[in-house]
């Protein structure tokens, strides 16, 4: 399959310093890849280099040529004082129908927000209203920077869960950032370990296992991440029977990056 977003060797430097370097990514229709990491490990300036709202330092990106994308940043910069109502803003720049605005704050999980201000919003619920915003743009990829920030376990659970209709609905590709590990694994068909480069990527599972991730993370993730296992990873199609004990990773996948 064809990439929607492709990049090289992409290095980006800010105030002097390499924050990224030398990552090698790509992304297809489809797909649902989250990226994790540490705090200032570059998620977001990634993010924002694949969009190309942020000059590289060398490598490249490429975009399949007339991309659809929706971007929904980390927060918003509001001006308090301007009074905005939902609807209002989700008809800028162009004027959407109120029905199609509906479905979209639907969509996004926010439905019936329409004649909220926008300033009077929670955090959660203005990241729904982005998110319808950028649904109203029919994007082959959405590109969501901590989506499931302020909200709590279930309600990032769900969020996901709404994430996976959509794709499955509409096909298109979603990139996300996440600190929510063990709530990403279950949603995610990959994972990118990023502290300034790759530090490991692959199938949920594997980088879970992984040694360039745990020393990220440590262990104070083990206890989540052997939930996630217990809850859903039920077959097993190696035949040797060994107990699975839960606390425990299995050694045999164990792939360091
Ligand atoms: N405009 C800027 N000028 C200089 N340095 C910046 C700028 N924006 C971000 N940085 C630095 O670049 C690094 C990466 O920032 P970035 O926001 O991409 O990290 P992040 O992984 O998204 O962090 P978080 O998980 O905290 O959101 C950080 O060290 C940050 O301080």
């Amino acid at each position: 399959m064809s990439a929607l977003i492709e990049a090289s060797d992409l290095s980006v430097r800010l105030d002097g310093r390499i924050v990224l370097e030398d990552v090698d990514f790509t992304i297809a229709a489809h797909e649902i890849v989250t990226v994790v990491g540490p705090n200032g490990s570059g998620k977001s300036t990634f993010l924002r280099a694949l969009i190309g709202a942020q000059p590289l330092a060398s490598g490249s990106v490429r975009r399949a040529p007339g991309l659809r994308l929706g971007y929904v940043p980390q927060k918003l910069p509001l001006d308090p004082s301007l009074p905005l109502s939902v609807a209002r803003f989700l008809s800028l720049p162009r004027r959407v129908p109120a029905q199609a605005a509906a479905q979209a704050l639907a969509e996004a999980g926010a439905a019936g927000l329409e004649n909220r201000q926008l300033n009077d919003l929670s955090g959660g619920q203005l990241q729904r209203v982005l998110l319808a915003r950028a649904l109203l743009n029919e994007p082959q990829i959405l590109l969501l920077d901590e989506p499931t920030q302020g909200l709590d376990q279930p309600g990032s659970a769900a969020f996901y869960r709404q994430i996976e209709a959509l794709r499955d609905r509409t096909g298109c590709a979603v990139l996300m950032v996440s600190h929510e590990l063990h709530v990403v694994m279950s949603a995610s068909d990959r994972v990118i370990c990023l502290n300034g480069h790759v530090c490991c990527e692959g199938h949920p599972e594997v980088v879970a296992q992984a040694e360039a991730y745990r020393a990220l993370f440590g262990t104070g993730t083990q206890g989540a991440l052997a939930l996630y296992r217990h809850e859903h990873h039920h077959s097993h199609d190696h035949a040797h029977p060994h107990p699975h004990a839960h606390g425990d990773a299995d050694k045999e996948h164990a792939h360091a990056g």
